[in-house]
């Protein structure tokens, strides 16, 4: 029996498989690396034949040998393994325990079998061991051998041709050449009385078996010349596998790399006593080992450094060349599939190499998504800041699409970078969502700018039509309207004009640009409706500046002097009528060239007023300000001012002493008069503010600014009077009459002449004077 580190028991004597033992001793001779370029060459024959003394010669192993000094008993028990040494192939030897052992009983004769079928499975040169005095022999030693041999052999499915190598131990003087023949008469006789199954039963011997033969001398008497004879024999299993070599047909070969796997199938199938379909334990085996292959090669990729770290730094941003590393990655780890499954069944090893693949894609997929992430991010970022730079330079949809396509154009390139050969995975659903970012970005800057550009236009609008509008209806003429309409139209032809030119750079549909034309034309016509609107709301105020500026300045504008002799009513009539067509230009919108009959009815009304007093009712149906409701408000507070009769009966009654002081006494007369215009002043000046919704105290402060010099004078002209009145009695009567009082005021109030309209108008239904 052998020792030493390449010699292994493959199984014990009870035929157990020593799986560990096997796998040791592939990983220390390096089997696994062989690929298909090794041999088995196994040995069979009777126990104590000199087979591993034989072996030992011939291969160099160190199987163990018999002590010749403890006799002839078995020494090897199972099946042992060892590596042929500087034997070109690798060759795999394999000693089984002897077949005729006196240690062994019946039973035995199973393992023998089995053995000798497993050495069978896996071996490309089985030696037969045999004593030379056995051929031609009727109860030779190893007939029993050969029997068993060509039985198991029908077990496998689908045979391997095997070498058989007899060796013919302890030569006599007969040559070879007579030998020869002798035993292969002695085989052949075997091999026909081997019951066959059915299919095989006309298969000559020379189907399954090459058959050699070879004698050498005794080892113990000849040792010499038994050392030539085996150097010579060790020839012959130099390049045993290659084509004409010693080896068989080697179709049962599997790669080495699967060997130990093999080995231990066919042992358990041979265990359980089932037929050995040798082709399809190729594909089972190549099936296993592929797929070990695959995941040792999957995990390796795994855990390999370099992809580790790009696994790594493609979480954080786009990794140049990403495609590449990762092809380059990839065809490192199938390429190490490739080198060691080369020697399987190709339909398998191409299949686990599909799988391999598909699983090392798995690996990377989320990386890649990552990847492309962090394109479209990229590529999205870089889109806006180049728009908004080419925004400044270029229309709105040159910019955007000259952009979109350079941007497009750059996710296709970042992506042909971040390709992986191996997966041809489409990008398109990515390029499809930048897109849409794309879009939707362009969109939302779109609607921004074409807010701005509406904002702007109707900005300008609103600065050409307001404050001209407002001129034109404070200018109150027949052609306020005509011009507003001419203006109107000016503008805002130049507007859409000039916004028709902006959109265009847009690139907007017709019909968007139509509505959005519209919608500008509305506006332009709303700002002057709007204008329209305010100042009608102030008209009454502009009324009453109109009517007062034409009641207290002549026709040069200059403050009129109050001598006396004006026509008051025919100017108050110039002023009412100046007041009514200002009504009458703002009293409606005249957009549209439809002639009205507003300003006739005003005019109407003035005549009707003049001569009935009724003209109230016309202007007010006209003017929403200046309603009835109003009106009867400030009537009825002006006649709830008087107390009921018994309370002025009660006044005169009680009041009789106090009342003819004052009556004797013209200076406390004047002084009352005085206090009473004051008083009612401020009462009516509260009141109408109030309705003009002004406070009162501006028209306390109005009031006081237009009427104190009047006051004043008023109050100078009594204490003449009544230093008059202390003066003789023809210089101290009286002057005061009317006309005199009324110059007097007039003279003293120019300022505001209007502030007399009360006192000499009746029934006036305009704001007085004292309302400001
Ligand atoms: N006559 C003769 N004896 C030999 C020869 N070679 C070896 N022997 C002797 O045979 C005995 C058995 O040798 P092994 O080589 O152990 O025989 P084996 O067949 O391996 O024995 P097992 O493994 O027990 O079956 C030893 O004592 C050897 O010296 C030979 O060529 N002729």
């Amino acid at each position: 029996m052998g020792e030493g580190g390449c010699c292994v028991q493959l199984l014990d004597g009870d035929g157990v498989f020593n799986v560990a033992g096997i796998e040791h001793f592939m990983n220390s001779v390096k089997l696994a690396e062989c690929g298909l370029s090794y041999a088995v060459v196994s040995i069979m024959g009777p126990q104590s034949s000199g087979k591993s003394t034989l072996l030992n010669h011939l291969f160099g192993t160190n199987f163990r040998e018999m002590d010749a000094f403890r006799g002839r008993s078995q020494t090897t028990k199972g099946i042992w393994l060892a590596k042929c040494a500087d034997v070109e192939p690798f060759t795999v030897v394999m000693d089984l325990e002897g077949t005729d052992g006196r240690e062994r009983g019946e039973d035995d004769t199973t393992f023998e079998k089995q053995s000798a079928l497993f050495a069978l499975a896996i071996s490309d040169i089985v030696l037969i061991n045999m004593w030379c005095h056995d051929i031609g022999r009727e109860q030779a030693a190893n007939k029993p051998l050969l029997k068993t041999v060509f039985q198991v052999m029908m077990r496998l499915f689908s045979p391997r041709k095997t070498t058989l190598l007899f060796v013919i131990r302890d030569k006599t003087k007969t040559p070879l050449e007579h030998l020869e023949p002798v035993l292969r008469e002695d085989i052949q006789k075997i091999w026909d009385n081997v019951p066959k199954p059915q299919a095989h039963k006309e298969t000559p011997l020379s189907e399954f078996f090459n058959v050699e033969v070879v004698a050498l001398s005794s080892f113990e008497e000849k040792e010499v010349l038994f050392r030539e004879q085996v150097a010579s024999l060790r020839q012959r299993f130099y390049h045993s596998i290659a084509p004409g070599g010693l080896a068989g047909d080697r179709r049962g070969v599997v790669p080495a790399s699967g060997f130990s796997f093999s080995a231990q199938q066919i042992w358990m199938v041979i265990k359980e006593n089932k037929d050995l379909d040798l082709p399809a334990h190729k594909v089972m085996v190549a099936t296993v080992r592929c797929e070990e292959i695959a995941n040792e090669k999957l995990a390796y990729t795994s855990a390999d450094k370099e992809w580790v770290q790009l696994e790594e730094a493609v979480q954080h941003d786009i990794v140049p060349g990403f495609g590449k590393k990762i092809t380059a990655i990839m065809d490192k780890c199938l390429a190490g599939y490739d080198m060691e499954a080369f020697y399987f069944e190709e339909a398998v090893r191409t299949s686990k190499r599909q799988q391999l693949e598909s699983k090392l894609l798995q690996l990377v997929s989320p990386a890649y998504q990552i990847m492309l992430g962090h394109i479209r991010s990229k590529v999205l970022d870089d889109f806006k800041e180049a728009f908004d730079k080419a925004l400044e330079k270029e229309g709105f949809s040159v910019a955007a699409l000259e952009c979109t396509r350079s941007s497009m154009l750059k996710f296709d390139r970042c992506c042909e970078d971040a390709a992986i050969e191996q997966a041809n995975w489409d990008p398109s659903k990515i390029r499809d969502k930048l897109q849409r970012d794309i879009d939707t970005h362009l969109a939302s800057v779109r609607t921004a700018k074409l807010s701005e550009l509406t904002a702007l236009f109707e900005g300008q609008l609103n600065k050409a039509l307001a404050e001209p509008v407002e001129a034109l209806l404070d200018a109150a003429s027949d052609n306020t309207w005509p011009a507003i309409r001419e203006l109107l139209q000016r503008e805002t032809e130049s507007a859409i004009s000039g916004f028709a030119s902006a959109l265009s750079t847009f690139a907007l549909d017709q019909a968007t640009v139509d509505k959005m034309l519209v919608k500008l034309k509305e506006y332009s016509k709303n700002v002057v409706e709007s204008k329209a609107r305010e100042e009608a709301g102030r008209v009454l105020i502009r009324m009453k500046d109109r009517f007062s500026t034409l009641f207290s300045r002549d026709a040069d504008s200059m403050p009129r002097v109050w001598t006396g002799k004006e026509d008051i009513k025919a100017i108050t009539k110039s002023a009412r009528s100046a007041s009514l067509k200002l009504l009458s230009v703002m009293a409606a919108i005249r957009l549209d060239e439809e002639t009205d009959k507003i300003e006739e009815t005003l005019l109407l009304a003035l005549v009707d007023a003049s001569n009935n007093g009724t003209k109230n009712r016309s202007i007010q149906s006209l003017d929403p300000l200046a309603s009835s409701s109003w009106q009867e408000e400030a009537n009825k507070r002006n006649n709830s001012m008087l107390p009921p009769p018994w309370a002025i009966a009660a006044i005169l009654v009680l009041g009789f002493n106090e009342f003819m002081t004052l009556l004797r006494n013209p200076l406390y007369l004047g002084v009352m008069f005085v206090v009473f215009l004051v008083g009612k002043a401020i009462w009516v000046q509260l009141n109408i503010s109030g309705e003009f919704q002004n406070g009162a105290l501006p028209g306390l402060l109005s009031l006081s600014t237009k009427f104190l010099p009047t006051v004043m004078n008023i109050l100078k002209r009594l204490a003449e009077e009544g230093q008059q009145a202390a003066a003789p009695p023809s210089q101290s009567k009286p002057k005061l009459d009317s006309k005199v009082f009324r110059n007097s005021v007039h003279s003293n109030s120019t300022s505001d002449p209007s502030s007399n309209i009360s006192s000499t108008e009746d029934g006036d239904e305009y704001p007085s004077p004292l309302r400001k």
